[in-house]
């Protein structure tokens, strides 16, 4: 059950994003997806107008250059039906003419005319071809007028009717919403459709094309509300997924808090019912395969679920504090364990405590009341620390305050996070735990091996003692003995005990058929270099 207060604490926030967080994608997926697909209509509408405006000008120079060969020649009833003949090939050409280098028309299709054409202003030209539009002298209608001239001026042109130049081509529209031009030179309407651009609100949306064969330009333009009706449909079509998403996504949340808070329970309860336990995973002198001390671990016997790892329920501990009260319930335990033990004085029992134990006293004077004056005093107490224990002042202040009771300081995990040199440097510790993913990688992988060097290297320069773990071959034994390191712990030697069978492994340690030691002689496994 969900406490009712959810909705306002974090995790009721959290359940609010998770919910919220498809929503909002798919919606942002869907804004995208409309204005890509109304960019990709105008293009589609623009390109479409100047392809139109191309193809059938483009018919009209051919027959233009086709006839070149007329200019400068009489005006002969043989020049007229040629130039007539352009009259029946491009259905867009009225009349045709031809002119002089001083811009008299002096020839036409219709026969010999004479006109003073070189005044017509607003012409635009790329190289002998030029274009404008006007009204024709012949047909007196308001027309696209495109001439080739030679170098001397002289030239051949046709008269082409507008209205026809918009029968030709492709409608111009826009979903009924836009408006589409072409347009000669840089703002000669050649055609236009649709509504007028200062009808649609400020900020339209506007696409222009330029011909790369013509001087010649097309801009589609729609009000900015097209691409909400573009992003609507879009909506209909993805918004079902979206809610569907966002109920899973809430119901996931929903059910990880839910199990969170169960464990959260579960936790407290397991220290009131006392059904903790402490397994103890024995530490070795491997030089002299001598157990000197061992690592508590915590392990949860649970009624229903047997018994469960720590790493399934510390984080959760970390997260909620209990981690206090039961690291507290753990050294009670480990001390009641021993009392009454005859312990060698070099003899070390090794606790973990996460980063929160680091932030204030409350670790310091739980050792103190629980240690002192006893059997197992805080001098022989190994605390570890993981990377992840915060180098500030308040973490300092804590370790101090630890040395001062005498226990040994460890760097558990070392390798596994973002420390370096500089961590290592500042954390002062004792001992240095070369973490199990290195120490495994002995016999395997030459690179990592390295790394398992450079660390037990790096440990003897900062005066650290060195602690193997995770050590669970033959081969790993002999390399790690090689280079000097002293302890290790690994499942080589023995999995983590409960307190008895601990006890009785450490009384029996160095044991002349321990497995490890008759492995020396194993003849397979070989020690790389
Ligand atoms: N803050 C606290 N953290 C605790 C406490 N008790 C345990 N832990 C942390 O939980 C993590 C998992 O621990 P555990 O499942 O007990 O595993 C330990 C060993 O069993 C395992 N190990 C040791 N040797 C080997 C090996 O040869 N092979 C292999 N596969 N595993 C091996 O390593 C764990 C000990 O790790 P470390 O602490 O890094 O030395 C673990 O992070 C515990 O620290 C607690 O009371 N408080």
């Amino acid at each position: 059950m969900l406490k009712p207060s959810l909705m306002r604490s974090p995790e009721g926030l959290i359940v609010l994003l998770a919910a919220l967080l498809p929503l909002v994608v798919i919606a942002g997926l869907c804004w995208r997806t409309a204005n890509l697909e109304l960019e990709r209509q105008l293009d589609a509408a623009a390109d479409t107008a100047v392809a139109d405006a191309d193809r059938l000008i483009g018919d009209i120079v051919t027959g233009l250059h086709e006839r070149e060969g007329l200019v400068g020649t009489d005006c002969t009833p043989a020049t007229i039906e040629q130039l007539d003949h352009l009259t029946y090939e491009s259905p867009l050409v009225r009349s045709a003419g031809l002119f002089d280098g001083k811009g008299q028309l002096y020839c036409t299709s219709r026969g010999a005319f004479r006109a003073d054409i070189s005044t017509a202003a607003g012409s635009t030209r790329r190289g002998g071809l030029v274009m404008r539009v006007g009204r024709a002298i012949v047909t007196n209608r308001t027309s696209l007028i495109v001439q080739l001239r030679r170098d001397d001026e002289a030239g051949i042109g046709a008269v082409a009717d507008l209205a026809l130049f918009d029968q030709l081509a492709t409608p111009l529209s826009f979903e009924g919403a836009g408006a589409v031009s072409v347009v000669l030179g840089e703002a000669t309407p050649l055609r236009t459709a649709g509504r007028p651009i200062e009808s649609m609100a400020k900020h339209p949306f506007c696409v222009s094309r330029r011909s790369h064969k013509f001087d010649v330009a097309a801009t589609v333009t729609v009000p900015r509300a097209m691409v909400w009706s573009l992003f609507r449909r879009e909506l209909a079509l993805f918004g079902a997924a979206g809610v569907m998403l966002s109920a899973m996504l809430a119901w996931l949340a929903l059910r990880g808090i839910a199990n969170r808070q169960s464990l959260t329970r579960g936790l407290r309860a397991a220290l009131r019912r006392r059904q903790f336990e402490v397994h103890y995973h024995p530490v070795i002198d491997i030089q002299n395969d001598r157990c000197v001390g061992a690592e508590a671990l915590i392990r949860w016997r649970h009624p229903d679920r047997g018994l469960i790892r720590p790493d399934l329920f510390i984080p959760v501990a970390e997260e909620t504090g209990l981690i206090i009260p039961i690291t507290r319930w753990l050294m009670n335990r480990v001390r009641d364990d021993f009392e009454g033990v005859d312990l060698p004085r070099d003899f070390h029992i090794a606790i973990n405590l996460a980063p929160v134990q680091f932030k204030d006293r409350t670790i310091v004077d739980d050792i103190r009341a629980i240690f002192s004056g006893r059997n197992l005093s805080p001098a022989m107490l190994v605390l570890e620390a993981t990377e992840r224990f915060p180098i500030d002042d308040a973490g300092r202040k804590v370790i101090d305050a630890l040395r001062t009771m005498g226990p040994g300081i460890a760097l558990d995990d070392f390798g596994t996070g973002h420390s370096g040199l500089a961590y290592l440097q500042k954390f002062h510790g004792d001992y240095l735990k070369i973490d199990k993913t290195f120490v495994q990688t002995i016999g395997t992988d030459a690179v990592t091996r390295t790394v398992v060097d450079s660390i037990i290297n790096l440990a003897r320069e900062l005066d650290m003692e060195i602690i193997a773990e995770g050590v669970e071959t033959v081969t790993q034994l002999k390399y790690l003995r090689q280079r000097g390191v002293p302890y290790a712990q690994g499942f080589l030697f023995a999995q983590p005990l409960p307190f008895a069978e601990f006890e009785n492994f450490r009384r029996t340690h160095p044991s002349p058929c321990a497995h490890h030691l008759k492995a020396e002689e194993a003849p397979r496994e070989e020690v790389p270099a």
